[in-house]
């Protein structure tokens, strides 16, 4: 297994060239957010945004609305119970995350059916949090794109059949991954991530990120280097390990990190490590 690099990093994160705009660093539209799991999609959301992504809009059931515009003006929202808002902003994404806070009742399930049903081949889908757990309790047809699944143990267990005392045995990983055809962040104290060539641990990470809503900002965060970095595997690796290293570093005077103060530090830590052209 290969431990992700620092000089990974830097080969990733682009300095951002003079003549660009909004438009060069991306769409991302994500879905999530029920009545009593707004802060997840807000979490998520705030992670794109600061992340770099050009432009993010958030499906979102509209009880969040106000909640999610006071924290965040930069992020468009729209309506997760009007289909053809979802109709319109997958297709129009270049990456799409769905499941932070989404649930998993029939109407999340409706939402994440028509989600994945408008997801066209070229584009980027991060499947995260309840829809994990919905793609593996009720088999949900996987469209043809860029899949990158962001576990935990326990949504890697629903969604692979194994064990969390068995995810020690890469192999038994891999072979899952391998029939999901899909980028695997399997999430835990040392993140290991699965592509279809090589497997990663993340040096970082520390148990002051053991806290609600970690998770849902790394899926952010997921977004918005792939939105912005070419090469896809690298910009999941450059997130994972961005996403532990500012939490490791304010952990250093700390007992718990807190997933907004992770995602305040993005843009500095982004800034030190540019200097691809
Ligand atoms: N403020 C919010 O709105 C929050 C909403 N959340 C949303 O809640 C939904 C359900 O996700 P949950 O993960 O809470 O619930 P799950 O039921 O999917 O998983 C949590 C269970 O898994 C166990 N577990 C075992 N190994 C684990 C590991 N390595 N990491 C994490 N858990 C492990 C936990 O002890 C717990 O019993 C998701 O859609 C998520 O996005 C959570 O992110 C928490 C914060
Ligand atoms: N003890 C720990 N050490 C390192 N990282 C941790 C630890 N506990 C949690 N994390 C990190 O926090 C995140 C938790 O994700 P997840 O369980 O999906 O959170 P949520 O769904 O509440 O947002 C993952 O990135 C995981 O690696
Ligand atoms: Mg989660």
């Amino acid at each position: 297994m290969k431990s992700i690099t620092e000089d990974l990093i830097r080969n990733t994160i682009r300095i951002r060239p003079n003549q660009s705009h909004k438009g060069t660093y991306g769409r991302v539209t994500l879905v999530g957010g029920n009545q009593n799991m707004g802060g997840a999609i807000i979490m998520a959301t705030t992670a794109a945004v600061y992340s770099g992504a050009g432009l993010v809009s958030t499906l979102t059931d509209m009880h969040n609305l106000s909640s999610l515009h006071s924290r965040l003006p930069e992020a468009m929202v729209a309506n997760i119970l009007d289909s053809n808002q979802i109709k319109k902003l997958i297709p129009g994404a270049n990456v799409v995350v769905v499941g932070p806070g989404l649930g998993t009742d029939d109407q999340s399930k409706n939402i994440l059916q028509l989600t994945l049903q408008n997801v066209q081949p070229n584009q980027i889908v991060i499947i995260d949090g309840s829809a994990i757990t919905m793609v593996a309790q009720d088999k949900i047809k996987l469209p043809k794109a860029h899949i990158i699944f962001t576990p935990h143990q326990m949504e890697w267990q629903r969604l692979s059949g194994i064990k969390i005392a068995d995810q020690k045995n890469q192999n038994l990983n891999q072979k899952v991954r391998d029939k999901l055809n899909a980028i695997v962040v399997l999430k835990s104290h040392h993140t290991q991530i699965y592509t279809s060539k090589d497997t990663f641990i993340n040096p970082g990470g520390t148990p002051a990120q053991a806290t609600g809503g970690m998770g849902d900002t790394l899926a952010g965060m997921i977004a918005g280097f792939t939105a912005q970095f070419k090469n896809t595997e690298n910009a999941v690796l450059a997130a994972v390990y961005a996403h532990s290293a500012i939490a490791d570093k304010l952990a250093e005077r700390r007992y718990v990190v807190l997933p907004h103060q992770i995602a305040e530090r993005i843009p500095f830590f982004m800034h030190n490590y540019q200097s691809f052209k």
